[in-house]
Parts: C-alpha cells; structure tokens; sequence
C-alpha cells in the first residue's frame, strides 16, 4: 500500500497472553505482501518479545510511527508489573490489555492516529478485574461519548456483513431484550454506517426474524409481528431500502446475500456464525456509529495456540487493511 497522508494506526496488542502480539508482530513481518499502511502497537515489548525475535521500533510519540515502520515494529510501551507467558493469562494482563485499549483510543480521538484496531481480549479476564462493558465495543463508545444503543459491533467478510442487534448477554435474555426502537436503532446506524465507512450511498439491509421460519405467520412465535415488523415499517417510512423479517436459515447462501449490503441479525451467534463460517481469515468487526474508525479481527485470544507460531495473521492484516480504508473514506467526504 502507498504511504497515506493520513496519521498511523493505533493498534492495542490485546491480551499479552493471547495471539494478539503474535499476530501483530506477523503483519509486521508480511507488511509489503499484506498491503498495510503505517501502525504503531502499543502494549507490553516482552509480550510481543516473547513470540517474536524482529526488530521492535520502541517510540514515545506516534508521529515518529512513520519512520520508525521501515526500521523495526512501531511500539508504545505498556509497563505492566507482571511478564506473562503466552498461553496463561493473568489479571495483571487484563489490566494491561485494558491500559493498552485506553491509550489506542485517546490517540485517535486526539487525532494522533487515524484509527484504532484493537487486538483481542479476553471477557473473562476483564470480568474479573471489574470491566462493566459487554466488550471493547461498548466501552470505546463510551470513551468516545456515545451511548452504546448508538453503536453497531458489524462483522464485515468480502460477500456478507453481519449486525446482531442484542450481542454479549445469554440466549435466554434475548427475547426481551428486544424492541421495535432498539431495532430500529440498530438498523439506522447499521445504514449510515455503511454510507460514512464503506461508500454505499443507497444501501440495502435485510433484517432476520427470531423465530424458525421468521415465527411462520404467528404460529412459531409473535416477535416478528410485535416487535421487527413495526421496526422494519418505521426504517423504510423514512426512506431507507430495508427487507424482513426473513427466515434466517435461508438469508446466507449465495444468491441471498446478493441482495443486501448487511444483515441486521437479531442475537449475536445469528450474525456471527455465518460470517466465520464464510470468512474466518478475512472478516473484521468493525464499530459503526463512533466519531473515530474501530476496527479488530473476528477472532479471539486462541489462549490455546498462544506461542506455539500457529496464529494467521490474516485477520488481523483484513483489520488494519478495512480501518485505513474507512479512515480515508471519512477523509475524502469530509
Ligand atoms: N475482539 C475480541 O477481543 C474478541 C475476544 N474474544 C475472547 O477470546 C476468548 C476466547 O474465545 P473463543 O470463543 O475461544 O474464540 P477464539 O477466536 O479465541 O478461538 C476459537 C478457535 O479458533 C482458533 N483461532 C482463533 N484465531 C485464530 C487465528 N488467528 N489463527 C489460527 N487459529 C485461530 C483458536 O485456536 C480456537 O481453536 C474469550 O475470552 C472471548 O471473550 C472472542 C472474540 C473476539
Ligand atoms: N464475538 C465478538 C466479540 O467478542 C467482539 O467483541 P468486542 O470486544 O469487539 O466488543
């Protein structure tokens, strides 16, 4: 990729114990073959010392990022109390993932980077040391003003998009969880973001029941009557192209996904498996709905193949890729 005038990515290693460095370190290595622009990690050297034997870049500033990235990997130092091993997290990890996310998000929103892309955390981990967000989604919304009702956590492969309305809660809580205005909340964002980040001036989303057979008229349950289709009436009365409920058995072969730009899903393994089946090497999770551009790889720490060189880098090289691409689509219309 040529050099962008833009500023270098912010890219938060994740959990040191997880895949998160190990992948970072690969695109690094594969920036020429991957086509990525200028990034700067930022978390702890010796998680990333641990997995990799490169030149690491050490710097202060992100502006020296774009120098320092023909020389060595661009990183801004998280001292963290504890060295962890890959493979063995730690609550002084958690604490330093979450240093790390912290730091990657106030330099894009200062301008110092043009994106974030953050590498994967574990929920689990985070939990325990008092993290109160569903994910990284929710809480770089809330570090950027906005309310997460606002935002959209989308899953984004070469041939399908993928938005669940209701994400990180359990199965069972689903139901009533949602509502006619969520949905509805959740679409607008999911259509304006599709404008602002990819350039689909009129784009097309096709929004899932929850029921078998999007509730079989009733018989298989009422939330597509009750809830989605009085969602569905209020987004196409304001203009946008906007199909459903559809049965979503049916919504992901081939000839359907032609038809629409995203799929507003209505639980989070109803948007996501499909996507990680088709694109578990190229998908991004991109936020929509924030001030600045997030993106992170689809998929997570993989504590079970942490230092063990088995990581692909290719979805966290899809994530820089997709984050340089918004970040210059919100340039050039701005
Ligand atoms: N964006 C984020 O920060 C995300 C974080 N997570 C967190 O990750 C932790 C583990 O979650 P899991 O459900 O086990 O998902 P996972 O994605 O970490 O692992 C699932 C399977 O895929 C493999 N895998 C994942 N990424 C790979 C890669 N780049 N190359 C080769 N193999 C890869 C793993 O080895 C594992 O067998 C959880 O604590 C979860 O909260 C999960 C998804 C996203
Ligand atoms: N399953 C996707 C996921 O966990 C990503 O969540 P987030 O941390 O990006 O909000």
């Amino acid at each position: 990729m040529s050099r962008s005038p833009l500023s270098p990515l912010a890219v938060s290693l994740g959990d040191p114990a997880g895949i998160g460095p190990e992948v970072i370190a690969k695109c690094w290595d594969n920036r020429d073959r991957f086509e990525l622009p200028p990034f700067v990690a930022i978390g702890d050297p010796r998680s990333v010392r641990a997995v990799w034997d490169g030149e690491i870049a050490t710097i202060d500033d992100p502006r020296e990022a774009d120098s320092a990235f023909d020389v060595g990997l661009p990183l801004i130092q998280i001292p963290s109390p504890e060295e962890d091993r890959p493979g063995h997290p730690s609550v002084a990890g958690a604490h330093c993932s979450l240093d790390a996310l912290e730091i990657a998000v106030g330099l894009a929103r200062s301008g110092s980077a043009s994106a974030v892309v953050t590498g994967p955390v574990s929920k689990e981990q985070l939990y325990s040391i008092g993290f109160r967000h569903p994910g990284q989604t929710e809480f770089v919304a809330e570090r950027c003003g906005i309310a997460s009702a606002n935002v959209v956590m989308m899953l984004a492969g070469a041939t399908l998009r993928t938005v669940p309305v209701t994400t990180h809660i359990p199965l069972r809580d689903v139901p009533d969880e949602l509502t006619a205005a969520l949905i509805e909340s959740r679409g607008r964002t999911t259509l304006r973001g599709l404008q602002r980040n990819f350039g689909i001036a009129e784009p097309r989303l096709a929004i899932t029941g929850l029921n078998p057979h999007a509730g079989e008229g009733g018989l298989l349950g009422q939330a597509e009557i009750e809830v989605i289709a009085p969602a569905i009436a209020a987004l196409r009365a304001e203009g946008w192209r906007v199909t459903g409920p559809h049965p979503a058995d049916t919504l992901f072969h081939e000839t359907a996904r032609a038809r629409f730009d995203a799929a507003l899903c209505m639980y989070h393994d109803q948007a996501l498996i499909p996507v990680k089946a088709l694109h578990f090497t190229d998908a991004v999770n991109i936020t929509l709905g924030l001030p600045i551009v997030r993106t992170a790889p689809d998929h997570g720490t993989a504590f079970d193949i942490a230092g063990q060189d088995k990581a692909d880098p290719r979805p966290m090289a899809a994530a820089l890729r997709l984050a340089a691409e918004c970040a210059a689509n919100r340039s050039a219309a701005a």
